[in-house]
């Protein structure tokens, strides 16, 4: 090895401590300002995300211009690092123009985060939020005056209002992706796949499941037009205010509208939780025992002593659930603005999923400290959560009676139709936030045709529309919270496929379950106290992005692919029971 390699090496090591401390200064007022709104925090905010950009930026000046392009380095490890640490991302910008990229963003998202909205019967104030009051209000109201009123009002309010400004971070953004040498930011947020194929492979997974979506479309169509009747016309699309959630990404809280099996269990727990008192605490101390039981790291006390899990009375904070790093390997937070709900467990959940992975590999460097591809980061936790969710596991902590049957046929369609209308419905959704922004950031689609074409998208792959006429001076993207905090979403539809490869090869380390045992179906799975899964779980999650990440699903699941094989046979069941429902029926899925 050549003294150039030596040296490459140690500037590597130098620049990790370099990094983890300014990391650590810019997340902490990242923090202080999602956690209390505010001018001051704002402006100390967007001070360190300069300071972080320009240590970045010089770091990446110094490895392009001292170690180019080495192809004599023999050390992989070391020209994987070097890699990685060529994309520069938006801090490639000059200045000024990062400013205006911070500040749009973060205007954006503070717009987001305090949009109120106006009552739908009195004359009170304007002061319904998104989290808790629209969300409630969404998964529960049968209303569909009200559900129109604050579905309407929500996304006139949230979405139209910062239209230009997101012209304007189009702009920057391309620029910046120019400066690291791609055609548009679309293309950077791709190479964190590290895959020439990743838009085929994502477009082959849709087309595998579109027909099980669309199974699922025609039984929940012909359910909620017996609710609803007056609502639905001949096109065979739903109205998108009807399906229990804002963005109708997913469709579990209209489950009580058209259960399969009425007399039949079903896995909403939520009022059995209020009815035991349960606490945003105590449901993340169920997460954190979930994850203990398999042999996996604990939160530490920092988590315990720093975290948000509840809105706070007295000030705005960004209440959209995340799990924080803060780069010194001991401060882990998550904040969320916890309810006490079914859905809000299995997002404590997932938000501890993305800590878990923190603490698995805060011992590897800064570069290395991140998912091995987006998805993995959004799957560790919905794969334990699909353990939590069964009714085997939901009884083991109390949360179902224990003299109700849980091994029939009905209860199990029961589940497997709460769990497609989370899951599956999701699945186009996922999907199309991605292409609609790399339809935008290609120049396929220019601002006069933002909502035009996120209406085309919304239609062609979920086969909904919007519940009033919808313009060009509306912004219905907006309204979706990763659109304003600009947070890449392909990583959701991949980490909804994976997760089941995951939750099968964990299942099977943990002997709950084999493909030729009935007794032992794969949605019956409940991986809780395995510790021969728990540690292949932290084999994979402790390598970060120290490998491609075929080669870490190759530890996890003994696959390099992701395939939908797992997702497919979870729910083959239910999609025998859908096709003959539907036929019944007469329901023909599709539309046109
Ligand atoms: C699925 C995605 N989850 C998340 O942001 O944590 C969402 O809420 O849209
Ligand atoms: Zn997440």
């Amino acid at each position: 090895e050549n003294d150039l390699e030596s040296e490459a090496r140690d500037y590597l090591a130098e620049i990790d401590r370099l990094t983890s401390q300014k990391c650590y200064e810019s997340t902490v007022a990242e923090w202080d300002y999602a956690t209390d709104i505010n001018t001051q925090n704002e402006k100390a905010k967007l001070k360190m995300s300069l300071e972080l950009a320009k240590l970045t930026k010089e770091i990446w000046t110094n490895v392009t211009i001292t170690f180019k392009e080495r192809q004599d380095f023999k050390d992989p490890d070391l020209l994987r690092k070097l890699k990685k640490i060529r994309v520069l991302g938006s801090a490639a910008l000059p200045d000024d123009e990062y400013k205006k990229y911070a500040q749009l963003e973060t205007s954006m998202t503070k717009h987001y985060s305090t949009t109120k909205v106006c009552p739908f019967e009195t004359r009170e104030a304007c002061i319904y939020s998104l989290e808790p009051d629209l969300t409630k209000i969404m998964r529960e109201s049968r209303y569909e005056g009200a559900l129109r009123h604050f579905w309407t009002q929500w996304h006139d309010k949230s979405g139209g209002p910062i239209k230009k400004s997101y012209k304007q971070f189009i702009e920057i953004s391309n620029q910046a992706a120019k400066l690291n040498n791609f055609n548009d930011m679309g293309e950077l947020w791709l190479t964190a796949y590290e895959s020439e194929t990743i838009k085929d492979d994502v477009e082959q997974l849709w087309q595998t499941l579109k027909p099980l979506y669309q199974n699922i479309h025609a039984y929940v169509r012909a359910k909620l037009r017996n609710v609803y009747g007056d609502q639905f016309s001949d096109d065979g699309l739903i109205p998108a205010h009807l399906l229990g959630n804002m963005w109708a990404q997913s469709w579990e809280n209209i489950y009580s509208l058209m259960v399969p099996y009425p007399k039949k269990s079903s896995i909403d727990v939520t009022q059995e939780m209020i009815k035991q008192g349960y606490t945003p605490l105590k449901m993340f101390q169920v997460a954190d025992e979930f994850f203990t039981s398999m042999g996996l790291i604990p939160m530490p006390n920092e988590f315990w002593k720093q975290s948000l899990i509840e809105k706070p009375k007295n000030r705005e904070v960004v209440c959209h659930a995340s799990a924080w790093d803060f780069c010194n390997g001991k401060d882990f937070r998550i904040k969320q603005c916890t309810r006490v709900t079914t859905k809000d467990l299995v997002i404590v959940h997932h938000e501890m999923g993305h800590i878990q992975y923190q603490l698995q590999y805060k011992h590897q460097p800064y570069i290395y400290r991140e998912g091995a591809n987006p998805g993995f980061h959004e799957a560790v936790g919905d794969t334990i959560a699909l353990s939590v969710i069964t009714p085997k596991h939901l009884r083991k902590i109390g949360l179902l009676d224990k003299t109700v049957p849980i091994d029939d046929h009905e209860t199990s369609i029961n589940f497997l139709f709460a769990m497609a209308l989370e899951k599956i419905a999701f699945l186009p959704f996922s999907y199309l936030i991605d292409k609609y922004r790399w339809d935008i950031f290609d120049g396929t689609v220019d601002e006069s045709q933002y909502n035009t074409h996120w209406w085309k998208l919304r239609k062609e792959y979920q086969g909904i529309k919007p519940p009033s006429v919808r313009t060009e001076e509306h912004f219905d993207a907006g309204a979706k919270f990763h659109i304003p905090a600009n947070v890449e979403y392909l990583r959701y539809f991949v980490s909804t496929v994976i997760q089941f490869q995951f939750h099968r090869s964990l299942c099977t380390e943990a002997s709950q379950y084999s493909p030729e045992d009935p007794a032992k179906p794969l949605h019956n799975c409940d991986i809780y106290g395995s510790k021969v899964a728990g540690a292949k779980l932290a084999d994979g999650l402790s390598m970060g992005s120290s490998r491609k990440w075929p080669e870490i699903m190759k530890v996890m699941t003994g696959q390099e692919k992701m395939d939908a094989s797992a997702i497919r046979e979870y729910f083959k069941p239910l999609e025998d029971w859908l096709t003959s429902v539907n036929e019944k029926m007469r329901e023909t899925p599709g539309w046109n």
